[in-house]
């Protein structure tokens, strides 16, 4: 087993977001320091996680909320010396394009009973729900401790949460809470405008990235002090792996031969850098980029059988930073003193161009007392497209300063969902196929652990620890 086979000695990593720090990181934990590690990046490590600057403060652009149970990053805050700050949202409104089909109050009771007026039990049994599967979910951390892994995101999927979970993939969240009972009216105004805030789409999301989302709207959410992406460049750090700057064009396999025994396997990565085009040989590669054309477009040369192309598309999602003072007539309300949101959701209505908009705090600043909305604060919209000046001028009474980040946000989402591979070849893997399931920060996390054993131990040849049946029951055990 493991000592018949030398270490391998270079690794590639392709992308610095999230996915491709953390899989440098678990990568060097598995391997030991004798691998030479290198991150590819065309641009600024971080990815989706990126900040933007208004008037001299750090603002979340890209991925900004954390779950409490997201445990890798969690762990990550606390291995890099970072700090956690809670996310605090202001008064939470549900707008439907006319008026407010539910307004939140500062009374924690006269919200239940709002709740239960509007609702009935749906709420709760909406956290029940969510809770089963979160509980489920959390058991991917006591596979990844005992260096369990899996080779397709399907497998790994089961082994949380069995035919429920793969199932889920297959149907949209709205057909999920429809047969587990769940009203018309609390799917319209409540799930729906949770996913138009996470994932820029309404409920034809599938079942499983629904349920991500919903888990996103609980108490208890944080983000990083000083802004997400610092734990990309730390993982970076703290792996040793040296980043190099450059966009990869294409991957190729290679056999050289070695006059002591078998010829040796190897990858040629190409990449594009200020310098010029030019290549290294691997003898690991890790993609931890969206395989499409619009993305990462990466050609795969000469692979037999060839890797498959990823066409599926990313949904465009708008994040504009306004340093401004809102309009609450826009909303309705004539008396502006009476508006008291920091925080507005929409329901679906074609007549509306944004899906939310919330007052946010600057990276630095994070868990300090927010400004009351009407004062001059900056708001956080999503959109689907680029604001016009005349959308802006609608939302906002006056506004000093606009920042705009176009992204391609997250899968375009269309159940029933087929989750792309994770190895693309021998020793080629692919991390972002996950994000088919449901693209989260802890997502890119738990997909690049998942690969850094997958490509362990089938270096090494340990069948025993890849796709093992019924983990759960055998983990039961193991103290
Ligand atoms: C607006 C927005 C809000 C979000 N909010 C949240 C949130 O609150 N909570 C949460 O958990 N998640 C959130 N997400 C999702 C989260 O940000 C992503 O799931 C996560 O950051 C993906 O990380 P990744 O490393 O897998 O991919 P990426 O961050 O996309 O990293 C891929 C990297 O690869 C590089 N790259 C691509 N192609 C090449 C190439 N050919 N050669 C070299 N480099 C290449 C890219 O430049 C990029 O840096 C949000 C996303 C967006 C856009
Ligand atoms: C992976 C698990 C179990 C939980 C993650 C839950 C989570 C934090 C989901 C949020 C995902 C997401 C894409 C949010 C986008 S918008 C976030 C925020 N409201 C903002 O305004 O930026």
């Amino acid at each position: 087993r493991g000592e018949q086979r030398g270490a391998p000695g270079r690794i590639a990593v392709v992308g610095g977001g999230i996915g491709g720090t953390a899989a440098a990181y678990f990568l060097r934990e598995k391997f030991g320091r004798g691998v030479r590690i290198e991150v590819l990046e065309r641009e600024a490590v971080g990815g989706r996680l990126a900040t933007l600057e208004v008037e001299g403060e750090g603002y979340e652009a890209g991925g900004s909320v954390l779950h409490p149970l997201n445990l890798h990053m969690k762990h990550f805050v606390k291995e890099l010396g970072l700090s956690a700050a809670p996310v605090s949202s202001g008064l939470a409104g549900i707008y439907n394009g006319e008026e407010f089909v539910f307004e939140e109050s500062s009374w924690y009771i006269i919200n239940v009973l709002k709740l239960l007026w509007h609702y009935g039990l749906n709420p709760l049994r909406m956290y029940m729900w969510v809770e089963d599967i979160l509980d489920k979910f959390m058991r991917i951390y006591r596979y990844q401790t005992y260096d369990y892994t899996f080779s397709s995101n399907e497998r790994l999927l089961h082994a949380l949460g069995g035919n429920d979970f793969t199932q889920m993939l297959n149907q949209t969240i709205d057909e999920a809470m429809q047969k587990a009972s769940f009203s018309h009216k609390f799917i319209n105004e409540v799930v729906c405008p949770t996913m138009r805030v996470n994932y820029g789409q309404g409920v034809n999301i599938n079942g499983f990235v629904g349920a991500v989302s919903l888990a996103g709207a609980e108490s208890g959410l944080w983000s990083v002090k000083g802004g997400n992406k610092l734990v990309c460049t730390g993982l970076i750090y703290t792996s040793k792996a040296e980043v190099i700057s450059g966009t990869v064009l294409s991957i190729e396999p290679k056999t050289r031969p070695r006059s002591t025994g078998d010829p040796v396997k190897l990858y040629q990565v190409t990449y594009n850098t200020t310098a010029g085009v030019t290549g290294d040989m691997y003898d690991i590669v890790v993609i931890a980029a969206p395989l499409n054309r619009r993305m990462a477009n990466i050609t795969f040369k000469n692979f037999n059988p060839p890797v498959p192309e990823f066409s599926s598309p990313y949904h465009q999602t708008v994040a504009t930073l306004v340093h401004g003072r809102l309009n609450a007539s826009f909303f309705g309300y004539q008396d502006p003193s009476a508006f008291r949101f920091g925080a507005i959701f929409t329901t679906e209505n074609p007549k509306l161009f944004i899906n939310s908009l919330g007052v946010v705090s600057p990276v630095e600043k994070k868990g300090e007392e927010g400004k009351l909305p009407l004062q001059s604060a900056v708001w956080k919209v999503f959109s689907k497209e680029v604001l016009t000046k005349e959308q802006l001028s609608l939302l906002f009474s006056s506004y000093d300063s606009v920042k705009v980040k176009k992204w391609l946000a997250y899968p375009h989402y269309s159940p029933p969902e087929p989750l792309p591979p994770i190895i693309l070849h021998e020793q080629l893997y692919y991390l972002n196929g996950i994000e088919w399931a449901a693209s989260a920060m802890e997502m890119s996390a738990i997909a690049a652990k998942n690969a850094a054993l997958l490509a362990y131990h089938r270096w090494y040849g340990n069948a025993d620890k890849i796709d093992q049946e019924d983990l759960h029951e055998k983990l039961k055990t193991e103290l």
